[in-house]
Order: structure tokens, then C-alpha cells, then sequence
């Protein structure tokens, strides 16, 4: 079956803006930024939110796109050295692809048009997620999705770190996951022209027998929480620690049965752009995704998922077994 027009856009907003990442990595230590809630932002965060968004402006002009980035800091004459190198990763990696040379400009313009609210249908980009990952020589993700009336219809995550085919074949590092809803989950390589095979959650219905990722940052997931939760299910297997959506990734193509992002404090919002391509990916390859209280993750309500907390995504067979268990250890919902 040919392609949507969305799912080729994505995946080739995704290409695009992984091409970034791996230049700005190859070429030297990436220099970051603190943003305001002190997380880190490189030249390559902004370098593959421009090309992202320019992707999805040659192929859909009028649709709305809620980005993590903007361009404020660059902007300001103080990071005119820093602009310059956004410039210069967004030009190399469009020679890959035979793009006509962007300017300043453009680069400014595209990486803003990321700085919409939302509505009925509207994209939400992550151009880094894990940019710790990505700082760290971690995993990290290229995270791309559609929303349609509060569900994730298209998503895309391009993972340049993670081995195509599983641990044992780290020769051929990067895959691109893509999913539209009905149409199920794929896997391809990053290079153009690459054919997509389908990917399944893993069929494993024996809790004891479960593999759990989570991520590596302790600030970002309680590994406490997680550990008893996997004894209350008997798990035995150390925990897979994954920066970014790869987490999402992995469980899809049945790398690991859990992913579990438990709240660290109460009152952290997850944003809407660190889940949705995930959740597209997983659902379509027979998983499942709720919050740790069992509901839908809700993406009516803006940039974040005001309505959640934490995260719980698995194969499907084990979800009601890990809920079950995360409401054991858990304290209920204030
Ligand atoms: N306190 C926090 N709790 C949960 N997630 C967070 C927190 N701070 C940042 N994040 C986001 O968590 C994601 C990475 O988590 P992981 O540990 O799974 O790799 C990123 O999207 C990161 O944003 P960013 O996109 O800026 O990297
Ligand atoms: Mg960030
Ligand atoms: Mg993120
Ligand atoms: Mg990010």
C-alpha cells in the first residue's frame, strides 16, 4: 500500500532533521544552551525543528505545528555565533538531500512556525527528545506526529543511535519507526529509498518473563517505584535504561514488554510532543498506552497532558498486569 501524503512527510521530516543531528555530532562536541527550566538545548535541537518544519510546510502549508523550540534565543545578538552554527547544520544536512541553501532567515522563520496552539488537527514536533541522550552519546529521537481531535494519527520517530535490527547487529546503527493509525507499525534504515518492514509488540503474556525499560535520567522517571513494581510482577531481568522515545521504540518492535515513566514530584506536566508519535507507534505495532491510573493520555489540552500522570506503555497482553501492580505501589491520584 502506497504511502499517506502525512506518514511520507513525516518520514521524510524525520530523515532530514536525523541527517542534522548526525552532522552536528560528527563535526565536534555539541555546545547547548540552558533553557529556562535548565534543561539543555544544542545546535542540533534547533537545527532538526527547522528542518522538520520546513518538511511539513512544503507538504502541508496551513497545518498548525506545536514544536518544542523556538527561535527567541537565536534571535537575541547575543547567540549570533550559535545562530550561525543552527545555519550551517541545517545547509549541511540539506546538501544530503539536494535542498536549495536556507538563510538565516528561513532557518529563524521555520523553526517559529513550531510555536502554534494546537486545534482539530495539528502536528507536534519533538527534534530532539533525550537531547541528555544526544549530549551523552545516548539514545535519542526525532519524535514527529499528526493529532486529529486528540489522537495521534501519524507518528514518526527517527532514533539515529539505535541498531536497526536488535543489540546483536550494531553495525547497522539507525532506524526510523513510522505508524498511521489502521495502516499498523514499521521499521526502515534512515537512508532515503529504504523499504519498511512491519513491527509487533511482543506476544509474552507471563509477567515474570517481562523486559522494562525506563528512562536513564532519574530525574525524569522514579527507578525506585519501577523496581517494585517489576518485583510485585516477579520480573527478574535487570531494567533496559533508554534515553528518549527509542523506550517507545523498543517495546513496539518487541525489544522489551514495559516502558514505565513514573512521576518523579507531583505537578510535572509530561508534554504532549515527548508521547505522541510514541503512542501512534506502539498502539499500531499491538501495544498499549494509558497513564499510571489507567487513563488514555489526553492531547486536547494544549502542550501538555494536563490531565495524566506518568506514562505506562506495553506489549498489550500485559497491560492490566502492570496497572494492576503500579496501583499497589503508587499512592492514588491526589
Ligand atoms: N522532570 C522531568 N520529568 C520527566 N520528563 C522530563 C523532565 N524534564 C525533562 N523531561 C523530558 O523527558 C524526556 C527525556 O526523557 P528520557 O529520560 O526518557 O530520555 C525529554 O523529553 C525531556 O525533554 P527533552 O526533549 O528536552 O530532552
Ligand atoms: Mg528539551
Ligand atoms: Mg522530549
Ligand atoms: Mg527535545
Amino acid at each position: 500500500m502506497p504511502e499517506s501524503v502525512a506518514l511520507a512527510a513525516a518520514v521524510q521530516a524525520g530523515r532530514w532533521a536525523a541527517a542534522a543531528c548526525r552532522a552536528v555530532r560528527s563535526a565536534a562536541d555539541p555546545s547547548a544552551l540552558d533553557k529556562s527550566d535548565k534543561s539543555p538545548v544544542t545546535v542540533a535541537d534547533f537545527a532538526a525543528q527547522a528542518l522538520v518544519c520546513r518538511a511539513l510546510a512544503e507538504a502541508f502549508p496551513n497545518d498548525p505545528v506545536v514544536g518544542e523550540e523556538d527561535a527567541a534565543a537565536l534571535r537575541s545578538g547575543e547567540q549570533a555565533k550559535f545562530a550561525s552554527q543552527v545555519l550551517d547544520a541545517v545547509n549541511l544536512a540539506g546538501r544530503q538531500f539536494d535542498l536549495p541553501a536556507a538563510t538565516l532567515d528561513d532557518v529563524l522563520g521555520w523553526i517559529d512556525r513550531g510555536g502554534a496552539e494546537g486545534g482539530g488537527r495539528f502536528w507536534t514536533v519533538d527534534p530532539i527528545d533525550g537531547t541528555k541522550g544526544f549530549l551523552r552519546g545516548g539514545q535519542y529521537a526525532v519524535a514527529i506526529a499528526l493529532i486529529e481531535n486528540g489522537v495521534p494519527t501519524v507518528g514518526v520517530l527517527a532514533c539515529p543511535n539505535l541498531p536497526r535490527n536488535g543489540g546483536d547487529d550494531a553495525g547497522d546503527t539507525g532506524a526510523l519507526f513510522a505508524a498511521r493509525r489502521g495502516d499498523g507499525a514499521t521499521v526502515r534504515s534512515l537512508g532515503t529509498n529504504s523499504t519498511p518492514t512491519a513491527i509487533f509488540t511482543s506476544p509474552q503474556a507471563d509477567p515474570a518473563a517481562a523486559r522494562v525499560c525506563e528512562s536513564v535520567e532519574s530525574g525524569h522517571t522514579a527507578h525506585g517505584a519501577a523496581a517494585e513494581i517489576a518485583a510485585r510482577l516477579g520480573v527478574s531481568a535487570e531494567p533496559l535504561r533508554l534515553d528518549s522515545q527509542a523506550k517507545y521504540a523498543e517495546v513496539a518492535r518487541g525489544g522489551a514488554e514495559i516502558y514505565l515513566r513514573l512521576p518523579t514530584r507531583p505537578g510535572y506536566v509530561e508534554r504532549i510532543w515527548d508521547h505522541a508519535a510514541g503512542v501512534a507507534v506502539i498502539e499500531e505495532a499491538g501495544g498499549r498506552v494509558t497513564d499510571v491510573d489507567g487513563r488514555p493520555l489526553d492531547f486536547t489540552h494544549g502542550r501538555g497532558l494536563e490531565r495524566n500522570r506518568g506514562v505506562i506503555a506495553t506489549n498489550g497482553p500485559l497491560h492490566d498486569a502492570v496497572l494492576e501492580a503500579a496501583a499497589a505501589v503508587l499512592a492514588p491520584r491526589p
